[in-house]
């Protein structure tokens, strides 16, 4: 059974005892979003992290998920991508496409990934292009607050160093105003090029969640999460802030341990 909280300003706080429980809650709250968006708008547009994040996603690929969902009004995105081949082992389009995407009955015309020819600079504006697009027709919503697009839903991952998307601690694409998709070549987490959506795009989504397993990131929750003096650095996942938008994390006992 989950614990549910609210953390201040820091939105829902759900706290599973299993890595099974959180992979249920997190397919059913997909689903209940996914619902909602196609009720209200005919698409669900969804942004994905890589990492651990597809792993717990599992569930989605089997009963009632398969049948219940509609994911002809899906629409693929990424939150950020390594800027490598698609083809190889780093890339987050080939980790969705391999344990996720090829199970489920996406419209392939619905993935919309990064052109892997190209720079990393290329590819962000490419990338923010296609979006800008998508935009006009609203395929993907637009925010009433900003001109960012307004996904239905974005999902995180968080590392031990309390990056989300390609957003590292004290890196200067946090200071990303103006541009929806930027590019990085110098990430502390290899591959070193990345592109990644900056933070008003992510703080203008509908729904943001933050997904967050293992002890090894139990103080970046913390840091992220709790309570905690202005002595404490701001880790990229504290400035996740939707300003309409809904923000709900998930954690597992471990990683919610020093919270
Ligand atoms: O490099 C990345 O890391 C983060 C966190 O990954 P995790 O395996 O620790 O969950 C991920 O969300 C991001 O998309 C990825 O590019």
């Amino acid at each position: 059974m989950a614990h549910m909280g609210s953390s201040k300003n820091r939105g829902e706080v759900r706290i599973h005892e299993s890595l099974d429980e959180l992979s249920t809650d997190l397919a059913d709250y997909i689903a209940e979003l996914s619902e909602a968006s196609v009720k209200e708008r005919g698409f669900f547009a969804i942004a994905l992290s890589g990492g651990s994040i597809i792993s717990l996603m599992r569930n989605l690929c089997g009963a009632p998920y398969s049948k219940t969902v509609d994911w002809s009004k899906w629409y693929i995105f990424w939150a950020d991508e390594r800027v490598v081949a698609k083809n190889h082992v780093d890339s987050n389009y080939k980790l969705a496409k391999d344990h996720l995407l090829s199970k489920l009955p996406i419209v392939p015309s619905h993935v919309h990934s990064i052109n892997d020819s190209l720079t990393a600079e290329e590819a962000a504006n490419e990338y923010e292009f296609v979006i800008r697009q998508l935009v006009r027709t609203r395929v993907v919503n637009v925010s009433e607050v900003s001109d960012c697009p307004k996904f239905d839903l974005i999902l995180l991952g968080m590392g031990p160093d309390g990056h989300v998307a390609s957003l590292f601690p004290n890196h200067s694409a946090l200071e990303e105003k103006n541009e929806w998709v930027t590019f990085i070549t110098t990430s502390p987490k290899p591959p070193p090029e990345r592109i990644t959506f900056t933070l008003p795009v992510i703080n203008s989504a509908a729904n943001v969640a933050v997904v967050v397993t293992g002890g090894g990131k139990a103080e970046a929750s913390q840091l992220a999460i709790g309570d905690v003096g202005p002595e404490c650095p701001v880790l990229p996942a504290r400035m996740i802030e939707p300003s309409v938008g809904k923000l709900v994390w998930f954690l597992d006992n471990q990683a919610a341990s020093k919270l």
